[in-house]
């Protein structure tokens, strides 16, 4: 069984995340970590504080002489901001007068729409924001990538499965349809300011930043996660839970401003006549083959063995520089929202998150399915399976 789990504040220490039940012999450094949480600092739009925060990796536990042991995978994010927060977010009691004369330590009383703020200040019972939107930022996706980066090098050499993501919509501006991006593009599409796989719709999603940045306001925008080379059969149809579509959706909706996902073409297959709207199965010559990827890589809850594709929505950044209207709890009188800094658009950022959330996804149920305590076990189990699969005669085409 995967399990993981990230624990940490925005500007406290650190951020730590485990994870438990990935074999023995996954090659994994900290670079390969750090090199993943770099890809989630990029794109153009995000604010200040990405450029003065530096993420510190340290693996704590489960890695040996750069592979993982079997035991749970402990990895430590040190927040380089620490020092000015010491205080303000100190685990231990502060003395009164100290924490008196600090400006950062100023009551968060006009809580922000679009925030966990005033929901978790009447939930948690805090009369101020800052305790909840310490948990509540989204520098806790920097964890998910951390073990998202584990369970990715798992995959990839394990399973020869590989993922990327690249930002398909932001704000108003849609990239052109086109043929989709492979494995081989992901340095291209890491090396664009927005992630986009269409110079075209780059430029022109550049420059939406830039007006929505003059303007004072903020965006959103569309994200797709690309895997290739999942077998059939990860997840089921047996029950709801169980199902590989249900879980990459959960998984995808948990990241913090993601308000909408779609397997494959999604909401538009509604809007399509049912005989437009599948992938036909032809017998090819080398296996049976799909005529199209309109699913997205799934039916009946279970991985096809075709390309998966899911897509999520990000709704604009919440902090937005004309604030919005709220009130101010401790008078009850309206009030504008603080703001202090915020990215204008995060989409690229949260391209990579996704990737590390359908990785995680897709481990735990290729472990489900195959199980095996060292990477070449879980590869044997596949190879069987696939073997059995194709001597029945139901193999797959290239
Ligand atoms: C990568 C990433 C970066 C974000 N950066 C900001 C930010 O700078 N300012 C902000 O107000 N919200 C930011 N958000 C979004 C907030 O965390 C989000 O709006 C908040 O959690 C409330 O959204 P929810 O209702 O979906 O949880 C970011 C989200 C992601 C995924
Ligand atoms: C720190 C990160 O993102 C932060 C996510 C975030 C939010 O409200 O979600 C708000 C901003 O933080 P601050 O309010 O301190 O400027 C972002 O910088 C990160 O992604 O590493």
């Amino acid at each position: 069984m995967l399990r993981y789990l990230t624990a940490g504040e925005s500007h406290g220490p650190a951020l730590v995340a485990t994870i438990d039940g990935l074999p023995a012999h996954v090659r994994i450094t900290s670079d390969d970590i750090a090199a993943a949480l770099a890809r989630r600092r990029l794109g153009f739009g995000r604010g200040a504080r990405m450029k003065f925060e530096a993420d510190q990796v340290t693996i704590l536990g489960g890695v040996r002489h750069g592979e993982t042991l079997g035991s749970p995978v402990a990895i430590q994010i040190g927040n380089t901001e620490w020092p000015k927060w010491e205080q303000v977010m100190s685990a231990d009691p502060v003395d009164p007068s100290v924490l008196e004369g600090l400006a950062r330590n100023a009551a968060l009383t006009r809580p922000r729409p679009g925030h966990a703020d005033l929901v978790g200040m009447q939930k948690y019972d805090f009369d101020e924001a800052r305790p909840v939107l310490e948990r509540a930022s989204a520098r806790e996706t920097a964890a998910r990538v951390a073990i998202g980066a584990v369970a990715k090098a798992f995959l990839e050499q394990a399973l020869g499965i590989t993922l990327l993501s690249h930002v398909t919509e932001l704000g108003p501006v849609r990239a052109p349809a086109g043929p989709l991006p492979t494995i081989d593009d992901l340095p291209a599409i890491d090396a664009d300011p927005v992630r986009c796989f269409s110079a075209e719709g780059s430029a022109a999603m550049v420059a939406e930043v830039e007006a929505c940045q003059k303007a004072g306001d903020t965006l959103g925008g569309v994200v797709e996660v690309i895997a290739w080379g999942l077998p059939p059969g990860l997840g089921s149809h047996v029950h709801g839970d169980r199902r590989l579509d249900a879980r990459l959706a959960g998984a995808l909706m948990g990241i913090q401003a993601i308000k909408g996902v779609e397997l494959g073409d999604g909401f538009e297959l509604a809007r399509t006549r049912g005989s437009l709207a599948h992938d036909e199965i032809t017998p090819g010559e080398d296996g049976i083959r799909r005529t199209s990827g309109r699913s997205g890589g799934t039916e009946g809850g279970m991985s096809t063995g075709e390309v998966l594709r899911v897509r999520a929505a990000m709704k604009p950044i919440a902090t937005v520089p004309r604030a919005l209207r709220t009130l101010d709890t401790a008078t009850g009188e309206p009030a504008v929202a603080h703001h202090q800094r915020s990215d204008v658009c995060a989409v690229p950022a949260a391209g990579v998150v996704a990737e590390a959330m359908v990785a995680l996804v897709l481990a735990e149920a290729a472990l489900e399915k195959f199980g095996g305590d060292s990477v070449a076990e879980v590869g044997r189990n596949a190879r069987a399976y696939l073997d059995d699969v194709a001597a029945r005669g139901l193999g797959l085409g290239s």
